[in-house]
């Protein structure tokens, strides 16, 4: 799914508008009632008060026309106009007019005096800021948004949570308010799914308002969200006359006194994924472990006893992973950057092959071209410097990949690969995912698909993708606490058959009533 910037959306309005032959307001409209049928359907009539908090733009005005529908349905509403500025939009004056024309007054807040009581079991709709933000909300403004933090009601936001910037950083973190969840209309926005502003939007679901496909269909954007209709098109389905070196021979290096089983992870997802065959290349400690816990990888023995000397071997592998339980021995840096030297196969690089690319800058020219790169945000802060915010992380993470042709993955609630300056915003996963040897399984995943033939972008996105589907199967068993790395590499057969599931039948919406009196 296509994520757009802030100005695009603007653009899909304008260019709607125009090409529908219709006015701002049946647009704003639309945008109302698609919330209205959302709350209906889940409300049924139930004598909840519902307070909406209004700003004095676009935004503000989607709140006040829910309003009306609210009414007209016999909800028990209060309405509140926000009023922090007087420069109002002309479709929320129209509204507002709409609303006083069914006697229904709004109360007007413009300082911290009188903000009005919220009980807990009540509902607040947040229409105050919509993605026209441009600055810090008064002060006043932050105050009102702590009072609705206090109440605890249910805080259902109108297109973003008020606050939030759609191209930039959070400023005040008082200063946002922390949606429950957010009704977003035509398409996902990217601060839903960065760590520092993902974490205001709890819950999100898209609204269709109906924008002009054309124009979101032909329009570039940076940032796609990737769920399973994207990954689909992706998978390469097996022959029938294949034989498992049709699959690949993935070797994992990695592995030195007790992170052995770093590598038997690795291994492990590797042979989950359908790598044809798997070999290991560990220190001689790693032998017998292995050999005895995962029978279906092979194992070449470094010379040393507990860490990697030296890196040499006599096959020759479609895809190599580097770096899982490595350790940063004097002597496993050397073996390294002579294996970087000496190699052109397709890599992923991971754990501490990355710590050693960080503090050995120059290593990063030999990796060849299409490497991934598998960082957490502390590993990836080593590998592009600090960030003062996502976007600039963002920035910065393309500029990297650019300089040297990497894919990068950056890890995280939402992982999000980076290639030739686009973004793929993973959709699954869960918490019970941040649990020891989960990343080292991701690594044997992707190192997995491309030895079968997967280019290193799609076997990055895919791999990601199928990772986390295969921890939100496996916590069905386990729940988020019990979740181990080994039962996520063990789910991937799941997830795998999940791919060609039909997604389940949902509940008919109610049809649209368009018409504005
Ligand atoms: N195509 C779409 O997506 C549609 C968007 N609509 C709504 O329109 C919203 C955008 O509306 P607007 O552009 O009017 O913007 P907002 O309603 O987000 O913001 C209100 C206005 O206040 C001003 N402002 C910004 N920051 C301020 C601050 N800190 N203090 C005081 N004033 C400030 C700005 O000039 C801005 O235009 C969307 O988020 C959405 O809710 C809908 O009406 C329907 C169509
Ligand atoms: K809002």
């Amino acid at each position: 799914m296509k994520i757009f910037s802030g100005e695009q959306i603007y653009e899909a309005d304008r260019f709607t508008i125009e090409k529908q032959g219709i006015t701002s307001d049946a647009l704003m409209e639309r945008a109302a009632m698609q919330i209205f049928n959302w709350l209906h359907l889940r409300m049924q009539g139930a004598p909840v008060k519902i307070h909406l908090f209004c700003g004095i733009g676009n935004n503000g005005g989607d709140g006040i026309a829910l309003a009306r529908h609210l009414q007209e349905h016999g909800y028990h509403i209060a309405v509140y106009v926000v009023n922090y500025s007087q420069a109002r939009s002309k479709d929320f004056l129209i509204n507002l007019e709409r609303l006083k024309d069914r006697k229904i007054w709004p109360e007007f807040l413009d300082s911290d005096k009188h903000f009005p009581e919220i009980g807990r079991e009540d509902i607040v709709v947040d229409a105050i800021f919509g993605i026209g933000l441009n600055r810090p909300p008064a002060p006043w403004v932050v105050n009102l948004m702590q009072h609705l933090h206090r109440s605890e009601a249910f805080i259902l936001s109108v297109d973003v949570p008020s606050g939030l910037y759609t191209n930039k950083g959070i400023e005040n973190p008082d200063a946002v308010v922390k949606a429950n969840f957010v009704l977003s209309f035509q398409a996902p926005k990217l601060v839903f799914f960065l760590p520092e502003t993902g974490v205001y939007s709890n819950q999100w679901e898209i609204l269709d308002i109906g924008l002009d496909q054309e124009y979101l269909m032909q329009t570039e954007n940076e940032y796609d969200l990737i769920g399973k209709n994207e990954v689909l098109p992706l998978y390469k389905p097996r022959e029938k006359f294949a034989h498992k070196g049709s699959y690949g021979h993935s070797l994992i290096i990695g592995g030195s006194r007790g992170k052995i089983g770093a590598v038997h992870l690795a291994a492990r997802g590797c042979l989950r994924v359908g790598s044809g065959l798997v070999t290991t290349y560990v220190p001689k400690c790693g032998l017998t472990p292995l050999q005895s816990n995962l029978p279906e990888a092979m194992v070449i023995n470094d010379s040393d006893e507990y860490y990697i000397s030296k890196i040499e071997f006599d096959i020759t592998p479609k895809a190599i992973a580097i770096g899982v339980g490595l350790g940063k021995e004097k002597t496993t840096i050397r073996a390294f950057t002579n294996f970087l030297k000496a190699n052109d196969l397709p890599l992923v690089v991971d754990a501490d092959a990355l710590n050693i690319l960080s503090e050995n800058k120059t290593l990063l020219k030999l990796l060849p071209k299409e490497s991934v790169l598998t960082p957490h945000p502390k590993e990836l802060e080593r590998l592009i410097g600090t960030w003062k915010d996502d976007f600039e992380k963002l920035k910065k993470a393309k500029a990297f990949s650019k300089k040297y042709d990497c894919v990068l993955v950056i890890k995280g609630a939402h992982t999000i690969t980076i290639y030739e300056g686009r973004g793929y915003i993973n959709s699954t996963g869960n918490p019970g995912m941040a649990t020891a040897g989960s990343g080292d399984v991701l690594t044997g995943i992707i190192t997995g698909l491309i030895a079968q033939g997967y280019p290193s972008l799609n076997a990055a996105v895919f791999g990601v993708y199928l990772h986390g589907r295969a921890g939100d199967i496996a916590i069905e068993e386990t729940g988020y606490q019990a979740l181990i790395a080994s039962a996520i590499a063990d789910t991937v057969g799941k997830a795998y058959i999940d791919l060609f599931k039909m997604p389940e039948v949902t509940q008919q919406e109610e049809p649209q009533d368009e018409t504005a009196k």
